[in-house]
């Protein structure tokens, strides 16, 4: 934990400025808080009247004070919260698709929405009532000592009571906060995985035994929460038995020395009033640990996703040739995914000729939708290179090359915005009359005007709400629209019946009259439009290509 709380300000300068700052406030309301303490004594024993309007206005500063602690902690965390996320979001983006996808995006998503919550309560509770605790106490036993030094010794031998029985509570909620953060996230990745999916357990008769395994893990989770709460209530009783015990040490001495007479009034009150101060920041910071600790467990999670996986370093900066003029060539490509003992393809040789519409065909899993992997940068060869008219793809700027490319995946994935800003993905300021020729282009436009709002109609979750087919189309107006020298599509008809099958292949073999094309594809319907199809087995290109013209 305390490493977790180091690396937090270590790395996120928001923390280090909320620290600055909010030492600064405390140590202007500990001088409050003592000036309080020895005006209010001075007015109780009768001393001044008039300082009653001083020990107002001390009272309203420290009111202003705490209230300006507290918002300017809860701007911080909101500060560090967005960068976190960020920070999380950008981490993934840069892992690229293949590896973002073996992340466990429902526990990533628990941690970096509500998770990243859980650091409210250590930005606005825990974080300023610790340094209160660094900072109050000394001041207040050097006012004792000044005042008073035999109860200044009580204090400072019983002040560290405190912090060592709340470091005796702490280490024993550790484990347990760490367990119940971890069975929340769980439980919310499952849950995402059930709902996604209940329609294939119901299917299978499935839905039932499923939702009981949510019941079963709520009700874990429900009683790790209830065994952190009863610690934590435990360890609040415990440090506030030890503080009201040791305010006791420093009254009743105080109280016979007054009645003995050697100590006057002002000086037993003064007392009276400070000694509690010197305690209460201490066990404000022990019950705040509580509070804190998910936050600081979410915290960990963080940087367990941040340095999960290196991000993949591109560092091609060399400018990209005119691809409309270039010829690609895939020289020894051999590609192995991350924990796989065999590679996906092995030493594929193979040239797509400037402007050449080339077919893919092999079994399932022969390594085809591998080979568009690498030349749309998802995944790097372990050996061998793809070169862009001559020069290395691993070269040229990632980005920039992809601009270059339209791809039709096999699983298109629609967003849950309008129809027209799902085609428009890859030119976002598009007019929709260009939409509406790219939706006619690939077939899509029929339905597209029968649904409800036509084109601005708002899709649901990966397009829920159309058929496969039709996310099919809408991926191939995308690409339509995109307008790429270069294009990708990996089985594009599949899911299309016979009369959008031949209307899309012959919209495609439009769209890849002068481009660079790779398609793959076992169904006649477009195999007949390219210029050569190449067999991929078992992630080698098998002996024989053929020409189909
Ligand atoms: N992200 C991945 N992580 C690990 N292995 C993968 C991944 N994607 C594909 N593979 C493996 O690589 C091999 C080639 O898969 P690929 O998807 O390239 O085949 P394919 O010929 O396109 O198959 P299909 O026609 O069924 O789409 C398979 O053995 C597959 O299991």
């Amino acid at each position: 934990m305390k490493a977790t709380q180091r690396r937090l300000t270590r790395e996120v300068p928001a923390i280090r400025r909320h620290m600055v700052v909010t030492g600064l406030l405390t140590t202007a309301t500990a001088t409050c808080v003592v000036l309080q303490a020895s005006l209010l004594a001075r007015v109780l024993s009768g001393a001044v009247v008039s300082l009653m309007f001083g020990l107002a206005g001390v009272v309203v500063a420290r009111a202003v004070l705490a209230w300006a602690q507290q918002v300017l902690a809860q701007r911080a965390a909101a500060t560090v919260k967005a960068e976190l996320r960020g920070r999380v979001l950008d981490h993934v983006r840069h892992l690229g698709p293949l590896q973002a996808g073996r992340e466990r995006h429902g526990e990533l998503a628990t941690t970096v929405t509500r998770g990243l919550d859980a650091l409210d309560p250590y930005f606005t509770g825990y974080l300023p009532k610790t340094v209160g605790a660094a900072v109050v106490p000394p001041l207040v036993i050097a006012c004792l000592a000044v005042t008073d030094w035999v109860s200044a010794v009580v204090v400072v031998v019983t002040l560290p009571l405190i912090p060592v029985f709340g470091a005796l509570v702490g280490l024993h909620t550790r484990k347990r906060t760490e367990r119940q953060w971890a069975l929340l996230s769980r439980l919310g990745g499952h849950f995402l995985d059930v709902v996604a999916g209940l329609p294939t357990l119901r299917a299978f008769g499935r839905a039932r035994h499923e939702i009981g395994v949510v019941r079963r893990m709520s009700d874990d989770h429900r009683r790790a929460t209830m065994r952190t709460l009863r610690v934590a209530f435990l360890s609040s009783l415990v440090l506030e038995w030890v503080a009201t015990l040791s305010v006791a040490l420093v009254a009743v001495p105080v109280g016979l020395r007054l009645l003995s007479g050697s100590v006057d009034l002002e000086t037993a009150l003064t007392v009276l009033l400070l000694a509690p101060e010197a305690y209460l920041p201490l066990r404000a910071a022990g019950s705040a640990f509580h509070d804190s600790a998910e936050g600081v467990a979410v915290a960990d999670q963080v940087f367990a996703a941040l340095d999960d996986v290196a991000p993949p370093r591109r560092t091609g900066t060399g400018a990209v040739p005119d691809v409309r003029t270039s010829d690609l060539v895939f020289d020894r490509v051999t590609v192995r995914y991350p924990d796989r003992d065999v590679p996906a393809v092995t030493g594929v040789s193979m040239e797509v000729r400037a402007g050449e519409c080339v077919g893919l065909i092999g079994p399932s899993g022969a390594g085809k939708s591998t080979l568009l992997a690498v030349l749309l940068g998802f995944v790097e060869p372990e050996s061998g290179r793809v070169l862009v008219g001559g020069h290395d793809l691993a070269d040229l700027p990632v980005d920039a090359w992809r601009e270059q490319v339209a791809w039709v995946p096999q699983k298109p994935h629609l967003f849950a915005v309008s129809v027209a800003d799902n085609i428009r993905l890859g030119r976002p300021c598009a007019p929709i009359e260009d939409v509406v020729a790219a939706a006619r282009a690939a077939s899509a436009d029929e339905f597209v005007t029968r649904l409800t709002d036509g084109y601005d109609t708002i899709l649901g979750e990966n397009g829920t709400g159309l058929s496969m087919g039709q996310r099919q189309r809408i991926a191939i107006a995308r690409a339509f629209l995109r307008d790429a020298p270069i294009l990708l599509l990996d089985e594009a008809t599949a899911h299309l019946d016979p009369a959008s099958e031949a209307a899309v292949a012959a919209a495609s073999a439009r769209l890849m009259a002068g481009r660079t094309t790779l398609v793959i594809a076992h169904r006649p319907a477009l195999l007949d439009h390219v210029d050569r199809v190449v067999e991929v087995h078992s992630g080698r290109v098998a002996g024989r290509t053929r020409s189909t013209v």
